[in-house]
């Protein structure tokens, strides 16, 4: 999407910085002109970009990387860094009963998203309903019905009414067992007087917590004005930028959170009901500089090893090594794991470390197949960040609302928090052996030996960025 090749021209260019302990004003200049020209290609507005770029600037110069740190890993960091900060924190939505809008243009995937935005919160344990408030344009209200069955989730639309407010208030009052009401509403074209009455009139019947506005990633500088004026009109406080599966641009969207001072919540991938993600800007970025790769990883892991004691946690996604093992941490794990084969074969490799080590382990500590490892994906899909960030704090009630979500049950989801201890545990061990251990079992790693070869160039940035 946005930046869609920035993440391939900047490692380029960073790549160019390795084995520098300093970086020259020209380096930053190279690096800073990729950023920008990625930038503008997408459509994000010039003093969006000149901001960025003078602060990645005046920190590469200014700052001094802490000690032991490339020049490129420094200038990476930064980059980073700045880019969450330019995207912002997802929209804020709590997994409670709510009432949610959608406003936005014609075609934009208000219904669309609408249904997937459902289909999300069904996930989390909750029960949402659509209320479909379109009666402009033919088709809207089968559709809307038809997705809402895709979803399995209550719906309410009149298709025999012209009468958009008297369906919103309606329809809160006929899915009055649900937790979360998603209100779809007509596409408008914020410029037109008429239509932008109508949808303050259904904001004021409505009241609702979040009003998003629906944005196609396609685009452009017409997004500034469209949500200026639907800002004005009832307020925007998050935005949901869908169509990112094409060859959209996005950064019209990126000038939309701007404009509206508001926030990403949502990101659409596609047509059904499943292609959705929650916005999470560390993720999102660090996908997008494709640090997510295996061979990031380990070149991420002799570094830390290298340097004492420099933690950021909020820069090292792979925070495991920095002694937080969360929930995140094990999903890339099992992932890891399962690529690399049994986990006591991998040990083995590793001088020191045999079958002493794997004696003292439940049997069972990394046996994670297949099989489970998808259950446990589908049980941490239903899981908030919270909850995967800190898997000690969950509750009873939580495990319940997380079965409920997953369609699993609580055992299920107690197992899943128990292997996570054992593996916790585990890794506590692995932190207490040697440093010229760790890098060897690294370097093993990357050389490529005892079948992990070609693993690191695996990863990359995701289709969609
Ligand atoms: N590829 C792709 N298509 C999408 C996505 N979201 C929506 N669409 C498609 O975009 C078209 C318009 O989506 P709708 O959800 O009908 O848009 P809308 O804003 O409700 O349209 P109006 O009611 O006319 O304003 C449909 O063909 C959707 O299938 C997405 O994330 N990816």
């Amino acid at each position: 999407m946005v930046l869609d090749d920035l993440g391939s021209s900047l490692r380029g260019t960073l790549d160019d910085l390795r084995g520098k302990s300093r970086l020259e004003e020209d380096d930053i200049q190279e690096v800073v002109k990729q950023i920008q020209r990625s930038l503008l290609e997408a459509d994000v507005e010039v003093d969006l970009v000149m901001e960025l770029s003078d602060s990645i600037k005046g920190r590469a110069l200014d700052e001094e990387p802490p000690g032991g740190t490339s020049a490129r890993d420094h200038v990476l960091k930064i980059v980073y860094e700045e880019l969450v900060e330019l995207v912002g924190d997802s929209t804020e939505l709590p997994l409670e009963s709510q009432t949610i809008l959608l406003a936005g243009l014609q075609g934009s995937g208000k219904t669309t998203t609408a249904a997937k935005m459902a289909w999300w919160f069904a996930k989390k344990g909750l029960r949402p309903a659509i209320i479909q408030t379109d009666t402009f344009r033919p088709g809207a209200y089968d559709q809307a019905k038809q997705m809402a069955g895709n979803a399995e989730v209550d719906f309410y639309g009149d298709p025999d009414s012209d009468d958009p407010v008297q369906i919103a208030r309606d329809g809160l009052e006929e899915t009055e067992q649900a937790e979360v009401h998603i209100v779809d509403t007509a596409g408008r074209h914020a410029l037109e007087e008429e239509l932008i009455a109508e949808i303050e009139e259904i904001d004021s019947v409505v009241d609702p917590d979040t009003r998003l506005l629906v944005l196609d990633a396609a685009i452009g500088q017409g997004a500034k004005e469209q949500a200026q004026r639907f800002e004005e009109a009832i307020g925007v406080e998050g935005v949901a930028i869908t169509k990112l599966d094409g060859t959209a641009k996005g950064g019209g969207a990126l000038t939309a959170v701007n404009e509206t001072d508001s926030s990403i919540a949502f990101l659409g991938t596609g047509e059904t009901v499943q292609d959705i993600e929650r916005f999470e800007p560390n993720s999102f970025i660090s996908r997008l500089l494709g640090m997510g790769d295996l061979k990031q990883l380990s070149e991420r892991v002799e570094r830390a090893m290298e340097e004492t004691g420099a933690e950021d946690d909020d820069w090292d996604p792979e925070s495991m090594l920095e002694g937080s093992f969360t929930l995140k941490d094990m999903q890339k794990q099992m992932e890891t794991m399962n690529k690399m084969g049994p986990l006591d074969q991998v040990m083995d490799m590793i001088p020191g470390m045999g079958g002493g080590m794997m004696d003292q382990l439940p049997d069972d500590a990394m046996d994670v197949t297949q099989e489970r490892m998808r259950e446990f994906n589908v049980i941490m899909d239903s899981m908030t960040d919270h909850e995967l960030e800190e898997p000690r704090s969950i509750s009873a009630s939580q495990v319940e609302r997380i079965a409920r979500g997953s369609g699993t049950n609580t055992e299920r989801v107690n197992e899943l928090l128990e292997q996570h201890k054992m593996m916790d545990r585990t890794l506590n061990q692995f932190q207490g052996m040697g440093d010229g251990d760790m890098q060897r079992m690294m370097k093993k790693m990357q050389d490529g030996e005892g079948g992990l070869g070609g693993l690191g160039g695996g990863g990359g940035p995701g289709g969609m960025m």
